[in-house]
């Protein structure tokens, strides 16, 4: 028992209860804190309560159970865009009771359609439901949204959760924490690895930190939306890594786009490059799925473009808190910004590509 109690806690020498054989090495090598990822088991309810289970945290949540593997209480989530949209259509699909508000009202109407409910600010989404997810743009939507005037802090207190699914720098994850913990009501929060279409499928991947026993109590429904979730321990840590994630993910598309451009330069075919990528060790399912698109000139949007420039400034703050060189993000970041001065702003990111081209 002594082991799973220390979850909450950050340590040097936690055990690792579940994960990948990379998340092993990690831990075992460099992770100064605990890196637990529970396994998924969707189709099998009560193995996911076995593996629940151990981490005994009391749930403080008052209406809401995740006994069984699944959760009663009513779930709020504000914004409703390319990845909020399909997110809270999920939990909605799986029959949980879902209430809904977006800045942009329409984008309500396809999940009203579908049986949610609205509430018409944060603040009343949340003190209707027991748990509230956010999934907003960045740092100043995600404390505009929590915070301001008719936010969701106003809705909050004992018994409730918020749960916070943008990808933010720590600093504004810890003050929308403090700001919601001062209610009474649990913080979490969880970024998401994947875009749109793994949204779409529940394919997501959580990477959660903050108040442990809220971490359990929405743990089904964080199965719903996603294939595998970790906790990473204190807020802050969930954001960190998914910085440190789409930092790399933003550098991969930029040096692509160099092969691509460079490689039809020298009269090589690029779309025969992208063959020669998917076999070999540089292989990534991103360079898959959109190289055939990026050599045609289309970038439809998953991940919009000025999201990913988001994520590198967000990274870039990271790293000068530690003094860490990230020359090759602080690069990237200068290419996505070209790309957004150039109109590429709510394309996909892999536009960065446009960037390279001479005539820019
Ligand atoms: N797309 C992707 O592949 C992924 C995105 N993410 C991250 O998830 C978050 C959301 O991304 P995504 O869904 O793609 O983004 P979108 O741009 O599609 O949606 C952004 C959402 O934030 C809302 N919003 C923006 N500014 C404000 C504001 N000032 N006040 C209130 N609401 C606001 C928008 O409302 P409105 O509709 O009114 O504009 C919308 O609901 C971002 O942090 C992104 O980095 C994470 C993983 C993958
Ligand atoms: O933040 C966006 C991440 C997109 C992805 O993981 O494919």
């Amino acid at each position: 028992m002594g082991r799973f109690l220390s979850l909450s806690k950050p340590s040097t020498k936690l055990p690792l209860y579940a994960c990948s054989s990379m998340a092993v090495a990690l831990t075992s090598t460099f992770s100064p804190r605990p890196f637990f990822q529970f396994p998924r088991f969707k189709r099998n309810p009560s193995s996911l309560l076995n593996s629940i289970a151990p981490f005994s945290v009391s749930s403080q949540l008052s209406n809401a159970t995740a006994e069984g593997g699944s959760f009663s209480g009513r779930v709020g989530f504000l914004g409703l865009g390319i990845m909020g949209t399909p997110m809270a259509l999920n939990l909605i699909k799986a029959g949980c009771d879902v209430t809904v508000w977006n800045r942009t009202k329409s984008k309500c109407d396809q999940l009203i359609n579908q049986g949610a409910k609205y509430q018409a600010s944060p603040a009343d989404v949340a003190s209707s439901c027991d748990v509230t997810f956010a999934m907003l743009a960045d740092p100043q939507s995600a404390v505009d949204i929590a915070c301001g005037v008719n936010g969701a802090v106003k809705g909050m207190g004992p018994g409730k959760g918020y749960v916070d699914v943008s990808t933010v720098d720590g600093a504004t994850s810890k003050s929308i924490s403090e700001s919601i913990k001062e209610t009474g009501a649990l913080f979490l929060e969880a970024p998401v690895s994947g875009s749109k279409k793994p949204a779409e499928d529940g394919q997501l991947i959580f990477l959660t930190a903050g108040d442990a026993s809220l971490y359990e109590t929405v743990a089904p429904l964080l199965n719903i939306m996603g294939k595998s979730k970790f906790y990473l321990g204190e807020v802050g840590n969930g954001a960190a890594m998914k910085l440190v994630v789409n930092m790399i993910m933003g550098s991969m598309m930029a040096s692509f786009s160099e092969g691509l451009l460079l490689s039809e330069k020298v009269g090589l075919d690029p779309n025969v490059l992208v063959e020669v990528v998917s076999q070999g060790a540089i292989s990534a399912p991103m360079f898959s799925l959109k190289g055939p698109s990026m050599v045609q000139g289309k970038y439809p949007t998953a991940f919009p473009l000025k999201h990913q420039q988001k994520d590198l400034r967000l990274a870039l703050g990271l790293a000068e808190s530690v003094s860490q060189p990230i020359p090759m993000a602080a690069a990237a970041n200068e290419l996505y910004k070209a790309a957004k001065s150039h109109g590429f702003s709510d394309q996909d990111f892999s536009a960065v590509v446009e960037a390279l081209k001479a005539n820019l």
